[in-house]
């Protein structure tokens, strides 16, 4: 879907993910028609036209990874940035989209075949190539970022509000980010792993899967996932700042019932793999004087991201605590709507138009 070396290049995909069990019971009929032979949708007499759109009639959801993702996983070893984000209303597949729900100790979904392709093709590379792989997962709950992969803090069962929580260690500082002089975004305080193999990886996916926030909401499942990815090119031997560009979509048409209580992912979750390369410059056999001077460094995170539920507050029938978090969910995801309408104005974007990230830890922790 991206061409690495492409100048800030956003796709915007549908899955539309087909009614399940309860939907069907209750004789929900799908919303969203799928135009024959075009990737658009349409709800009521609205049409909507993105890159791709698959489920339902569309294109099928298994060619979802080699049309959209692939190829990011292939900038990744070029030095790319990249971010897949799912965003969509509660219910609407993002998590199963995303693999990061491990239910029934199945896994599928987008990061899992990330994480085999990525192997792959570094099994192909390895013996002229060093490379470093680390993970890091977090949670923005409420604004405030917490370490799924924290060794500290353990599982806890669901609570009464809830929310399945994390014992942390008390007197353990809050996770702050930080900004080098280079730009370059860091999470202080955060755990990074240094994995070596796919099944150290889906480890990490699974343990920081298993520890994110849940809560409830009223909201059904009829809804819809939008999969987003971005791309750009960060260079040889520096990190360049990512760049990511959304289209915001309210689908007003949606229905939802007040009948239907679901688990529900009240925070935004953000897998990032961080991927180093050493390479060496010289040809086999050459001697080099200064071998350091013949190595190239390349660095590139791929951050996949399973957002919280775009759901407006007063339509989730939820109240105090969980409207709280409805709240911040919302300046999130508007704070990422903003910084996307910035940076997806090419004309804007070379003239230096300001981008606010600083104007949620969401945007902020994507910058890079
Ligand atoms: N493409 C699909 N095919 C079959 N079932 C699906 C599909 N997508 C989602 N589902 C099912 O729909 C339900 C809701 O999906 P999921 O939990 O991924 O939604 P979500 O958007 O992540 O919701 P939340 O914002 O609450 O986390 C789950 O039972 C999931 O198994």
């Amino acid at each position: 879907m991206v061409e690495a070396g492409e100048d800030c290049c956003v796709k915007v995909a549908v899955h539309v993910r087909p009614l399940i069990g309860e939907e069907k019971v209750q004789g929900c009929k799908d919303c969203v028609t799928v135009v024959s032979g075009k990737p658009q949708v349409q709800i009521g007499a609205h049409s909507f036209t993105f890159d791709h759109v698959y489920g339902s009639t569309g294109s099928p959801s298994s060619a979802m990874f080699d049309e959209c993702v692939v190829s990011l996983v292939d900038g990744l070893f070029q030095g790319y940035n990249a971010t897949v984000l799912a965003y969509g209303q509660t219910g609407s597949g993002k998590t199963y989209t995303m693999g990061t729900g491990f239910k029934d100790g199945c896994q599928e979904g987008i990061i899992p075949l990330v994480m085999s392709s990525l192997f792959n093709k570094i099994d192909t590379l390895k013996h002229q190539i060093e490379f470093q792989l680390h993970v890091s997962f977090i949670e923005i709950l409420k604004e405030e970022v917490r370490d799924l992969l924290d060794p500290s803090s353990m599982n806890k069962p669901e609570t009464a509000n809830g929310h399945a929580g994390k014992v942390t260690i008390p007197g353990k500082p809050p996770i702050q980010i930080r900004e080098s002089s280079n730009g370059v975004i860091t999470l202080a305080g955060c755990t990074e792993v240094s994995v070596t193999t796919l099944k150290e990886m889906a480890a990490c996916l699974e343990q920081g899967s298993l520890s994110r926030a849940t809560g409830s909401t009223n909201m059904n499942n009829q809804s819809r996932i939008y999969l987003l990815a971005s791309v750009q090119p960060s260079g040889l031997k520096v990190v360049h700042r990512n760049v990511v560009t959304f289209i915001f979509l309210e689908f007003s048409s949606i229905t939802y019932s007040s009948s239907v209580m679901c688990p529900t992912s009240r925070s935004h979750a953000i897998f990032t793999i961080t991927l180093e390369q050493m390479r060496k410059l010289n040809s086999p056999g050459e001697i080099s004087l200064n071998d350091t001077m013949n190595e190239e460094y390349l660095c590139a995170k791929l951050h996949l991201v399973d957002l919280a539920g775009s759901e407006r507050a007063k339509r989730t029938g939820s109240d105090g605590l969980r409207f709280k978090e409805g709240v911040h969910i919302n300046k999130g995801l508007l704070a990422l709507g903003n910084v996307i309408s910035a940076l997806g104005d090419e004309k804007k974007r070379k003239e230096g138009v300001h981008v606010p990230y600083r104007d949620s830890k969401l945007t902020r922790l994507l910058q890079v």
